[in-house]
C-alpha cells in the first residue's frame, strides 16, 4: 500500500535544518534511588529526524515523555520551541500540544471508537470546529496516510497492525504539529509494513517540514530515516551525529549495537556517499559465515 503523498514528494528536497526547537540542559531524572538519566544535554533542530537509540532501560522513553510535559524533570531545564516546560502555564501547555504530535507504542488507538473518531479526537478536544471541516480534515488526513475513506467506519479491531499504525499517524497530525514524536513505531510490523511505514514517515517529512522525534530499537527504519542518532549509555547522550559518524564512536554499547551482525548489515544499505565515512569494521561481511564442514 503506497501513499501518493509518496509519489508526489518523492523529488522533494528535504526540509532545510534550521533552528533549535528542542533544548535539553543538564537533564537529572530520578525514580527514588534509581538514577535514569544525570547531567544530560540534548537538542534537535527544526528539520531534523532524531532517533534516539540506547540499551533496555536506558531512559529513551523517560527523555521523549519529558520532552512532551508528560514527566517532570528531577533537575535541568528542557526548552521547547524556546519555551521552559516547566514554567508553561494552562494556555500555553495546550498551544504546545497542538503543536506537538505523538505516536505512542501499539498505535494507542481508542478501541472503543471508530476510525472517524479516533482522528477527529483531538480536533474536537480544540472545539469549535465545524462538522463539515472536521470531516474534510479527517478523510484529508487519511488520504495521507494512504488509507482509503472506506476504512473511516471500522473500529480499531479490524485493522491490520500497519493500518493502526497509519490511523495512529493520521490521529498525530491532525492538528498540524511541528514536532512529530514516535515510540517505537515499526514494533510489532512485518518487514513489508514497516518499510512501508518508513516510506509515510519520510513523505510525511518531506511534504510538511516536520521536525521528528522517534524511540526505536528497529535499525532498518533507524538508518532509513534519521538525520541524526542520540544514542543514550551512561545516563546520558554520549553522542548525536548522523548514524556513519555514531558508528564510528568509541563506546562498548556502540560497538555492540552497531558493529554487531545486524548493525553492519542495516549500515551497509546506506547510500555510496555515507557508507565511505563508516568505520572499516561497519563494513565487514555481514551475512552469516556458512561453517565448514570438516571431513570426517
Ligand atoms: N513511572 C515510572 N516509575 C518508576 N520507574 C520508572 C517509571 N518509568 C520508567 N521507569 C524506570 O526508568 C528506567 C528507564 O525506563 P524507560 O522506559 O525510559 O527506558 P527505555 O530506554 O525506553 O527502555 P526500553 O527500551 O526497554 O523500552 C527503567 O529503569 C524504568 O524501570
Amino acid at each position: 500500500m503506497i501513499a501518493p503523498l509518496t509519489t508526489a514528494v518523492r523529488d522533494q528536497p528535504l526540509p532545510e535544518i534550521a533552528e533549535t526547537v528542542i533544548e535539553v540542559r543538564n537533564l537529572t531524572k530520578r525514580y527514588g534511588r534509581n538514577i535514569v538519566h544525570q547531567h544530560l544535554d540534548f537538542d534537535v533542530r527544526r528539520g531534523e529526524i532524531v532517533s534516539i537509540v540506547g540499551g533496555s532501560g536506558s531512559g529513551k522513553t523517560t527523555l521523549m515523555r519529558q520532552i512532551l510535559g508528560l514527566e517532570r524533570p528531577t533537575s535541568g531545564s528542557i526548552k521547547v520551541f524556546g519555551e521552559d516546560m516547566s514554567s508553561l502555564d494552562k494556555d500555553e501547555a495546550r498551544l504546545m500540544r497542538v503543536r506537538s504530535g505523538m505516536l505512542f507504542q501499539q498505535g494507542a488507538l481508542f478501541s472503543s471508537l471508530s476510525v472517524f473518531d479516533n482522528i477527529a479526537q483531538p480536533l474536537r478536544e480544540l472545539g469549535k470546529v465545524p462538522d463539515d471541516l472536521l470531516r474534510d480534515i479527517v478523510m484529508l488526513k487519511l488520504e495521507m496516510v494512504g488509507l482509503p475513506c472506506k476504512h473511516a467506519s471500522k473500529m480499531p479491531a479490524a485493522l491490520s497492525g500497519g493500518m493502526i499504525k497509519r490511523v495512529g499517524i493520521a490521529r498525530a497530525i491532525a492538528l498540524e504539529p511541528e514536532l512529530l514524536f514516535l515510540d517505537e513505531p515499526t514494533a510489532g510490523l512485518d518487514p513489508q509494513a514497516s518499510d512501508e511505514f518508513v516510506e509515510l514517515i519520510s513523505a510525511l517529512h518531506r511534504a510538511l517540514g516536520l521536525t521528528v522525534v522517534m524511540v526505536t530499537h528497529d535499525l532498518d527504519t533507524m538508518v532509513a530515516l534519521s538525520t541524526r542518532v542520540a544514542v543514550i549509555a551512561d545516563r546520558k547522550v554520549i553522542v548525536a551525529a548522523p548514524v556513519e559518524q555514531v558508528a564510528g564512536f568509541d563506546h562498548p554499547f556502540i560497538h555492540e549495537y552497531f558493529l554487531g551482525l545486524r548493525g553492519r548489515l542495516a549500515l551497509q544499505g546506506l547510500s555510496p556517499e555515507r557508507r565511505a565515512k563508516l568505520p572499516p569494521e561497519a563494513l565487514e561481511p555481514a551475512s552469516e559465515a556458512i561453517p565448514l564442514r570438516t571431513a570426517p
